[in-house]
């Protein structure tokens, strides 16, 4: 059985793929596991996911980076993301938030789901559509979900893993803190460098 191993942009992966001696592709096959690039966001991973998940797979390892609420958290820092939330998916009630389990229509927070031991911090993430960018945001969101962390993607990876009972863990490297935007504070290339040396280490612990 093979790790299927997902991530949003090729440029998260960019040592993972020199280590592994890897061509320069959207879908990678090799011996013990597949890797997909599956795109930002919700929408491309389900349809990058729907397209290329099969029970084949015995592990989904969905990595990236990420934004972090805590600021006691270092930029660079890799977590376990264990649980996750689709944040926006529900309605509006006024000041009131319904999510998609309120209203009736199934979960909106999933978990990851595996029996190997990840020597991380473990966290909690949000999934968004919409990078938080606000005080508001910021103060709305942490007083109905406590986020620690959040991503594009994460909660769509754990949503399509549960859909076919895959094992699944989600890592990511804390690149900025969740403020208004100002992309000069993110430490883009050390959370990359940080996320690959544990992918490096974990797949190739794997093989
Ligand atoms: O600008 C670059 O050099 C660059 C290189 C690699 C990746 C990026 C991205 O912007 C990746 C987008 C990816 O990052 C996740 N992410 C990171 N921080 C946040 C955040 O604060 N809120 C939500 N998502 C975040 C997200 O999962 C995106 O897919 C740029």
């Amino acid at each position: 059985m093979k790790t299927l191993v997902v991530a949003a942009t090729k440029a998260e992966l960019t040592f993972f793929y020199q280590h592994f001696n890897l061509p320069d592709g959207d879908f990678v096959e090799s011996k013990n596991f597949d890797l997909l690039i599956s795109g930002v966001g919700m929408v491309a991973t389900a349809f990058a996911l729907g397209k290329y998940l099969s029970p084949k797979y015995s592990l989904v390892l969905n990595l990236g980076i990420a934004g972090s609420f805590d600021r006691s958290i270092p930029l660079g820092t890799v977590l376990n993301i264990t649980d996750d939330t689709f944040a926006e998916l529900g309605a509006e009630n006024g000041d009131e938030f319904l999510t998609i389990t309120d209203l009736g229509f199934g979960e909106n927070h999933y978990t990851a789901k595996t029996q190997r031991k990840i020597e991380l911090p473990l966290a909690k993430g949000i999934t968004v559509n919409r990078v938080t960018g606000s005080e508001k945001s910021i103060q709305t969101l942490m007083k109905r979900l406590n986020p620690t962390t959040e991503s594009m993607e994460g909660a769509a990876v754990f949503y399509a893993s549960k859909q076919l009972n895959i094992d699944c863990l989600q890592v990511r490297s804390i690149s900025n803190y969740v403020e208004p935007r100002n992309k000069e504070n993110w430490k883009i290339g050390l959370a990359i460098k940080n996320l690959n040396d544990w992918a490096i280490a974990f797949v190739g612990e794997m093989n």
